[in-house]
């Protein structure tokens, strides 16, 4: 079994929960409230943020120029497509894209993981969270990827940044990476990243229960 196979096992009843939710369900048949959009789309800018640090630390560490490529032209993709996104459906939702929401717990929580990862060293601790948290959005979004041609753009446009083509090859990327520096780790490193890998899932599966339920707004 690929190693990250094995991860996701681990965490299997997250990982359904997180890629087959009532949030995403409701997003992708158009029925979700847009005041709901909006404030997971200002708790996830607030995760973005953390993200392309994330990143640009996994790009730091990639043992070498082909292994950091991918990554950083994905994390060109994040900087400009995907931040245009949240620029303009924050501002189509009635929110203020310049003024960042106060970080719900399940966000901050988010925001420490990968603060954590960043700081490590540790590659493998890294590739971690970013396999999570990319390949459980292809997971949630390619079964949608038909629909989002009908959507408004705020719905389509995010399930098209999550499916397709290109996306896959994110993930089919950095799940690589992460098998690939599996083989190389030590039982205590392998612990580590279990633990890591089953903390992402579990906050990807919180962060769609707050989203649903608004983030405890009124
Ligand atoms: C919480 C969360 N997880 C994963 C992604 C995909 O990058 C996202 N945008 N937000």
């Amino acid at each position: 079994m690929r190693p990250t196979d094995h991860l996701r096992s681990l965490a299997a009843d997250d990982w359904q929960a997180a890629t087959r939710h009532g949030f995403t369900d409701a997003l992708a048949d158009g029925s979700l409230p847009k005041d709901r959009m909006l404030t997971y789309l200002q708790q996830d800018y607030l995760f973005v943020e953390g993200f392309v640090r994330l990143l640009a630390s996994a790009i730091a560490h990639a043992p070498s120029l082909p292994d950091a490529i991918p990554a950083a032209q994905f994390l060109g993709l994040i900087s400009g497509p995907e931040n245009t996104y949240f620029l303009r459906a924050i501002d189509t939702l009635g929110g203020d894209p310049d003024t960042p929401a106060p970080a719900a717990p399940v966000t901050a929580e988010f925001q420490a993981l990968m603060a954590r990862a960043a700081g490590s060293g540790r590659y493998e601790q890294m590739l971690a969270v970013l396999v999570v948290a990319e390949w459980s959005y292809l997971d949630w979004a390619s079964p949608h990827a038909g629909k989002a041609a009908g959507l408004p753009f705020w719905f389509g446009e995010w399930i098209t940044l999550h499916s397709g083509a290109g996306f896959e090859s994110v993930v089919a990327y950095l799940r690589d990476q992460l098998d690939t520096a599996w083989q190389d780790l030590d039982d205590t490193a392998r612990r580590a990243v279990e633990d890591t890998f089953r903390q992402g899932v579990a906050l990807e599966r919180r962060f769609f229960d707050a989203a649903l339920a608004g983030f405890g707004a009124a």
